[in-house]
Formats: structure tokens, C-alpha cells, sequence
């Protein structure tokens, strides 16, 4: 069953073109994983996912609708959320408040009853307190909820990351190299927690320059070079594509590989 299907999307940014007619396919309850070296397009990829740019040409399908065209609120509100390459959380609030504001999506009541303060506005609150500390339990920092983000280690915050995007229970959680920095035990941790996040459901795409941790969690991946795909399938089939091996000669990831 299809998640997502992209179909030859492009990004041109002046005249450097990003992403170059790429077409790929993910299926439910897939964890995919998506590599190539530096520049190769990813990061400007997974803006087009969320909508934080349009492409330039192709079509974006989540499950049955054309995304494409959507605001980045309204495809979050589809069931899509994400995480950044470079931390972004609010160092002076609490890892629970951080968490919070994942959950957006999911709060209705008004700036009325929040004036008000009604029932409706005080049971939704209290369901946000409990989505909030079970997220956090599920990615372990529960003892944590009341400190600032600022003084967690850099692989905790990387974690309340992960859990803002986790909490609005989302459909497709693009997680953008979520192990960068990380010692080996964190990407351990991270590792397990990717799939115990496919494993409740979420279909997940990773960005990873860790390709041999991506071999072995992934279900399949696709590669970009120069914005171009040059090859997609089970990881067995892309790490033995004479393409890729190529990609990444004389590419600083040589040794990943
Ligand atoms: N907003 C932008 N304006 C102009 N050029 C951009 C913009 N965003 C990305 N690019 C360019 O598009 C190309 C692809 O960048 P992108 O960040 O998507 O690559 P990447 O594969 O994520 O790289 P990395 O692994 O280094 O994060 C690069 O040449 C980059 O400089």
C-alpha cells in the first residue's frame, strides 16, 4: 500500500538545479532510507515533502492526495511531520514544552475557550500533558521532561526532537539525519528507535550518512547524486549499484560505504 509517491519532481534554485526529475515510491509501513553525498539534493527534498518549497515540476502524492501544492501546516496537518538536520529546539523551555509544539495539529479549541477557559479547553490540555509524557517515555527522556532543553547533552536533544515530531502521532516521519554527532551507543538508541516508531505504525524516511546503519534498518532506500536518483531498491541491490560505488568514490563518504 502506497505512503508517498513522488513523481519526477524537480527543484531548480536560479540555474542550479537540486533535484532533477526524481521519481520514488514508499510504501506503508516502511522504514526508507534516502543517502548520497554532500549537496546531492536530500535536505532540498524533504522541503518539498513538507511543503517548505514547491517544486518547479512533478507531483507529490501522500496516500490519495496531491500534495505539491500544499502550505507546510496543512501537510503536517495530513499526518506528515518532521525533523531538521541542525537542532531546533527552544533551549530556555522545558524538554515537555519543546515537545508540546508538535502537537499543534491536533489542539481545536479556540483562542475563546482559551480565554475562557472552558471544559473543553481543560480536557484538551490535559490530554496534551499525557500525549506529551508518554512520547517521552517512549524515547526515554520521561525524567527529563522538567529541564531546559538547553542542559540536555546534544544525543538527548536530538531525542526531543524526535519526540516533537513523534507526539502528533504522525503517518510519515521524515527524520533528517538524526545520528549526526552521535556516539555509538546514541545511534544504537536511535537505531532501536526508529523501529519501534515503524513498528506502532509510522512509516519512516530517514537522511542518513551512516550508510551501513542504514543498511541494515532499512527496508529499501534510494540514492541521489547531483539531484539525479541513480538508484533505488533493496539496500543489498543500491550498495552493489556500480552507480552508487561511484557516487561515492572521491566523495568525503568514502568510507561509509
Ligand atoms: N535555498 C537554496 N537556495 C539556493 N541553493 C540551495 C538552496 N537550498 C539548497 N541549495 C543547493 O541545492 C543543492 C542541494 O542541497 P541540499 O541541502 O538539498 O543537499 P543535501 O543532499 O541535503 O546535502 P547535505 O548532505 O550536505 O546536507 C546544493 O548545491 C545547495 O547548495
Amino acid at each position: 500500500m502506497r505512503m508517498l509517491e513522488v513523481k519526477n519532481v524537480s527543484k531548480f534554485f536560479g540555474g542550479l538545479t537540486a533535484v532533477n526529475n526524481v521519481s520514488l515510491k514508499v510504501q506503508k509501513g516502511e522504514i526508507f532510507g534516502l543517502i548520497g553525498p554532500n549537496g546531492a539534493g536530500k535536505t532540498t527534498f524533504f522541503n518539498m515533502l513538507t511543503g517548505i518549497y514547491s517544486p518547479n515540476n512533478g507531483e507529490i502524492v501522500l496516500e490519495d492526495t496531491m500534495i505539491q501544492k500544499l502550505k507546510p501546516f496543512q501537510i503536517a496537518r495530513l499526518g506528515v511531520s518532521r525533523t531538521f538536520q541542525n537542532i531546533r529546539l527552544l533551549g530556555n523551555e522545558t524538554v515537555a514544552e519543546n515537545v508540546k509544539i508538535g502537537m499543534f495539529r491536533k489542539t481545536k479549541s479556540g483562542l475563546i475557550s482559551a480565554i475562557m477557559n472552558s471544559k473543553s479547553q481543560q480536557k484538551e490540555e490535559k490530554f496534551v500533558e499525557e500525549k506529551v509524557k508518554q512520547t517521552l517515555m517512549e524515547v526515554g527522556l520521561e525524567k527529563y521532561m522538567d529541564l531546559n532543553a538547553g542542559n540536555l547533552s546534544y544525543g538527548n536533544q536530538r531525542k526531543v526532537e524526535i519526540a516533537r515530531a513523534l507526539v502528533s502521532d504522525p503517518k510519515l516521519i521524515l527524520l533528517d539525519e538524526p545520528c549526526a554527532g552521535m556516539n555509538d551507543t546514541e545511534v544504537e538508541e536511535i537505531n532501536f528507535l526508529v523501529k519501534r516508531i515503524r513498528d506502532n505504525g509510522t512509516t519512516v524516511i530517514i537522511i542518513e550518512h551512516n550508510v551501513p546503519m542504514l543498511v541494515v534498518l532499512c527496508d529499501n532506500m534510494a540514492v541521489l547524486n547531483h539531484g539525479e536518483k541513480i538508484a533505488d531498491g533493496s539496500p543489498e541491490k543500491v550498495t552493489s549499484d556500480s552507480a552508487v560505488v561511484n557516487a561515492y568514490i572521491g566523495s568525503e563518504e568514502e568510507e561509509v560505504i
